[in-house]
């Protein structure tokens, strides 16, 4: 699903109301009966909702869902921030059509508003949406602190009030607290990035028909990993397939205290579908290996505690997933050079393997083209230097991918991949209870044995990122987020491919 700029999404409204055609009013009202409906699906009509709206389009929405309630039996209050010349026609017409019976309170400080909201109530804010010019002052902010401070859920129409949907928010202003943003028919970058996330709270697209053939021939470097598309790219296994067919993947890792890693990884190879799995350990991780996970074949390093070398035939792996408590000693730094310098199978390149690469120019001179990378932050910084802002990492996610011919995983809330095509996936799956340790050493073994299976490397991305968080969801519903470790993603992905492949 691409994620769109403002301004594309104005084009989109105008084609709409061009080619459907529709009055804008009309799709005005089209939006605020996809709220309505949202809305008393999870709120009887006991609940009394107030609903604060700026003087555009945003504020029309607010107004347009105000008489919708009304009309289904709500209780409602209104309350005007910044009408007046500026007011967008469609914000004038359905002021207009407001019953009378619904109170309407201008507001120009804070002082006009109630003291608190009712508790069993719901604040609706439709102060300013993608028509955002500047950081909000005056009663604009008054009011948004006002209703980050209520006890009632706040419920943002479009987008959270003063955040800016696609360049960054100046640090410091007034911006909604969103506990629900309900957007209309595309998701907005600023939804999806760190500092700008946590202010629209749990969001929900809402489709409100946007012309299909001006979505489909719309270009955005910016997209979201959804299952209709994910599931497009799982290849079903043919009946007369054999171990062969799924690919021999090669993880290498593990050191002293810190075997958990790559056996962890092996697991989610193994569970990601890939034929025949070798692991390459030191000495000390040969029983543990053995033992823990039986289908894999092992190899030991001359060292006992950490690797110095790598098999010498890879040609016949199809894919080799290097990084998982693998540590960062020096003979293993100098066998990831010898490494590179030889003819390939592709790589997955993780953890200590990337601050390996991360500290030495040669490594990252001769990073592998068609690599994926899967630093989380920190180590992604280590290898690109410090961002200032969200914009700014991605800017310089852009840069490394092009420049070493990668794919980044970028590791967070919403996991980012940069592909060297300059394009950028923003992953949907995934919980707060999937930030413990061990979690990213099973990403690893995923993209590892997906990619052995001859996936692309972007396809392995997409696949393997999606599913890693949809394994981890189904785990936290089972279990509970607090108590969710890293072993129970892997244990999960045979039910979230099977979730994926069902998906209607
Ligand atoms: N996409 C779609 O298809 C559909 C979109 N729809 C809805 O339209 C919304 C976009 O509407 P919109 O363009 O009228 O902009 P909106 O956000 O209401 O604000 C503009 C007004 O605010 C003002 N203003 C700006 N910044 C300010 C500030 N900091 N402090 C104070 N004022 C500020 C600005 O005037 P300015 O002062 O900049 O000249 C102008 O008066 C969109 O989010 C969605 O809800 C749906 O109805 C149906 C279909
Ligand atoms: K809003």
């Amino acid at each position: 699903m691409k994620i769109l700029t403002a301004a594309q999404i104005r084009a989109a409204d105008a084609f709409t109301i061009a080619q459907e055609p529709i009055s804008s009013l009309d799709l005005m009202e089209r939006a605020a009966n996809a709220v309505v409906a949202w809305l008393t699906q999870r709120h009887g009509s006991e609940t009394p909702f107030f609903v604060f709206c700026g003087p555009g389009n945003n504020g029309g929405d607010g107004l347009a869902v105000a008489r919708l309630l009304h009309q289904r039996g709500y209780d409602l209050h209104v309350f005007l921030v910044g009408a007046g010349p500026k007011q967008s026609s469609d914000f004038t017409q359905n002021l207009n059509r407001l019953p009378q019976e619904i109170p309407v309170t201008p507001v120009t400080s804070a002082s006009e508003l109630p003291t608190a909201l009712p508790q069993q109530a719901v604040a609706l804010d439709a102060l300013l949406g993608t028509g955002l010019t500047r950081a909000l002052e005056g009663p604009f902010a008054q009011v948004v602190d006002y209703l980050n401070q209520q006890p009632v859920p706040l419920v943002s129409v479009d987008v959270p009030s003063g955040l800016f949907t696609d360049a960054a928010t100046p640090a410091g202003s007034t911006v909604v607290q969103a506990d629900i943003t309900l957007t209309f028919e595309q998701p907005k970058l600023a939804f999806v990035l760190p500092s700008s996330g946590p202010n629209v709270g749990e969001w929900h697209v809402l489709p409100i028909g946007l012309h299909p053939d001006f979505l489909a021939q719309v270009t955005s470097p910016y997209q979201l990993l959804v299952p209709e598309n994910v599931k497009k790219l799982l290849r079903p296994r043919a009946k007369f397939s054999h171990k062969g067919t799924f690919g021999h993947a090669l993880l290498a890792g593990g050191s002293y205290g810190k075997m958990g890693a790559i056996t962890m990884s092996s697991q989610a190879a193994l569970r990601a579908g890939v034929g025949l799995l070798t692991v390459q350990v030191p000495q000390v991780g040969y029983n543990i290996l053995q033992t823990a996970v039986p289908e894999a074949m092992v190899l030991t390093d001359e060292q006992a505690d950490y690797l110095t070398q790598f098999p010498e035939d890879l040609s016949r792996y199809q894919c080799i997933g290097i990084g998982p408590g693998l540590g960062q000693a020096e003979a293993s730094g100098l066998a990831l050079e010898n490494l590179f310098r030889q003819k390939l199978p592709p790589l997955v390149l993780d953890a200590d393997a990337l601050n390996l690469v991360a500290s030495n120019r040669q490594l990252r001179q001769h990073l592998p083209p068609g690599s994926i990378l899967t630093p989380h932050p920190k180590e992604f910084e280590r290898l690109t230097g410090p961002a200032t802002s969200d914009d700014h990492r991605l800017q310089l996610l852009q840069s490394f991918c092009a420049e070493h011919d990668c794919y980044v995983v970028l590791k967070g809330a919403h996991t980012c991949i940069g592909t060297p095509t300059g394009d950028f996936y923003f992953n949907t799956t995934g919980n707060p209870g999937m930030a413990t340790g061990g979690t990213g050493d099973v990403l690893t073994g995923i993209l590892t044995g997906l990619r052995a299976q001859g996936y692309s490397a972007l396809e392995a991305c997409q696949l393997g990122v999606y599913l890693h968080g949809l394994a981890g969801d189904l785990a936290a519903e089972a279990l509970g987020e607090a108590s969710l470790v890293a072993s129970d993603v892997y244990r999960y992905l045979g039910a979230a491919l099977k979730k994926l492949s069902q998906n209607p």
